[in-house]
């Protein structure tokens, strides 16, 4: 049986968690692990309090015991553990594949750590083949998506089967298709200028570690500049 690269990584982060942390739990297939691990070690008696990026995640912790508070009750974090859809050797990040983003951000931006857990898939040079997922409120969505376009991405509304995807805060999710981003920060600055765009998932300057698992069953551990 091969190596579960997602679950190596996971797990290696767990092992950033000391006993009385507020740790963020984030969203997708890597994070699963992540949380799976933590509840074992809550079940041997590590102290914890969590807050989760979406009701996914919250629901994995809460069948595993794993104690979780709503972010207002704690308002910051020591660590947060997520995974990313891709990550560069700067630790800028595209997340949201799993359409979690807005929450990811808003608990990752407000810890102390953030350690980013991936797969050697996700490790790239320039960010960009993964579309970047931005999430809009509904309301003027076409003329929000038009706004998108100029930026130079091919935006594409998500869909869930026949319906449009809604994040967990209710709004949409636009993925823009951009191949290449040769200014992640630039990128940043111009999607926060449009009305209706909520939040996007390019994450620049909140990773201070990644967790990288290979497929040869090693583990890369990058640190980052984190600006916080
Ligand atoms: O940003 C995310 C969810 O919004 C996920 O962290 C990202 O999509 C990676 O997921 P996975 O670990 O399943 O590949």
């Amino acid at each position: 049986m091969g190596v579960n690269v997602k679950q190596l990584a996971a797990e290696k982060a767990v092992e950033y968690v000391m006993d009385g942390m507020k740790v963020g739990l984030g969203t997708g297939s890597t994070a699963y692990w992540a949380i799976a691990k933590l509840g074992e070690r809550v079940r041997e008696g590590l102290q914890v309090t969590c807050v989760a990026t979406s009701r996914a995640s919250e629901e994995q912790a809460r069948g595993l015991g794993i104690p979780l508070v709503g972010f207002g009750e704690i308002g910051s974090l020591d660590l947060t553990i997520d995974g990313a859809d891709e990550l560069d050797g700067k630790l800028q990040l595209i997340k949201g594949g799993g359409g979690a983003l807005l929450r990811e951000k808003i608990v990752a931006a407000n810890s102390t750590r953030m350690i980013v857990v991936a797969d050697e898939s996700k490790a790239v040079h320039t960010l960009g083949k993964f579309p970047l997922p931005v999430e809009i409120v509904p309301f003027a969505w076409e003329w929000t998506v038009a706004e998108l376009a100029k930026l130079g991405g091919v935006p594409q509304l998500r869909r869930s089967g026949e319906e449009l995807y809604l994040t967990d805060n209710g709004n949409y999710i636009a993925d823009c298709h951009f191949e290449v981003i040769t200014s992640a920060p630039e990128l940043a600055l111009a999607l926060q200028a449009i009305p209706g765009v909520v939040e996007h998932g390019l994450f620049i300057g909140i990773a201070s570690l990644a967790i990288i698992g290979r497929n040869d069953g090693t583990i890369d551990i990058l640190e980052g500049e984190s600006h916080r």
